[in-house]
């Protein structure tokens, strides 16, 4: 097994404990979801694909390159990791990702006509960054699912500096992200308590 340095693991570790914490929720069903860590000296940690993401370890977590492509040969990172880098690549402060597959995004977004889920007026959107109010809108872009990652990537470009709020694939998941993972995991679960709340409602 390789000897990682102490940063290397206290990422990993990140990537370990907010996979439980997922799990927990009920967001990464089967072996879906994937996490990602973006350490102070540029190395990028991603969670290998396959696998639950409630179970973990640290030999699960994987090194890429900015481009996406694993530092070492034989393995294989996350299915979804260009959407990963295209956010580390647009916003420099950006330390942690979180990708999960609620029911609350997979459902609403199946039922969606409009081009993204507005949210409004709820207190809990001033866990996005920027918002200082309860008293406003945020919309969260749902994208088509793709299984072409690179062309998924491609149409969510754009729109990368205008999601506070994270961004949907349709029938498929959210993506969120934040300077660290303690904040990523809130933005996380704002999202999902507040699509949790769009899914009552609508139900109504
Ligand atoms: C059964 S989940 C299908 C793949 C997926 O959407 C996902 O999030 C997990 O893919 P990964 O390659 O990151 O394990
Ligand atoms: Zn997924």
């Amino acid at each position: 097994m390789l000897e990682h340095d102490t940063a290397w693991r206290q990422a990993a570790q990140d990537i370990v404990r907010a996979g439980q914490r997922m799990d927990q929720r009920g967001w990464v069903p089967a072996t879906a979801g994937n996490i990602s860590r973006r350490l102070a000296d540029g190395r990028i940690a991603i969670t290998r694909s396959g696998g639950h993401k409630g179970f973990l370890t640290e030999d699960d977590v994987i090194e890429i390159d900015p481009a996406g492509r694993p530092r070492a040969d034989g393995q294989r990172a996350s299915a979804e990791t260009l959407l990963h880098t295209q956010i580390y690549a647009h916003d420099p402060r950006a330390g942690a990702v979180l990708h999960g597959h609620s029911v609350a995004a997979t459902v609403l977004s199946m039922a969606a006509t409009a081009p993204a889920i507005r949210l409004t007026d709820y207190e809990v959107l001033k866990v996005f960054e920027g918002q200082k109010t309860h008293a406003t809108s945020i919309d969260v872009p749902i994208f088509d699912n793709d299984q072409d990652i690179a062309r998924l990537a491609a149409t969510v470009a754009p729109f990368l500096g205008k999601m506070p709020g994270g961004y949907v694939i349709r029938g498929h998941g959210v993506y969120v992200w934040g300077p660290d993972m303690p904040t990523a995991l809130a933005r996380l679960e704002g999202l999902e308590f507040l699509l949790a709340c769009e899914l009552e409602r609508r139900k109504q």
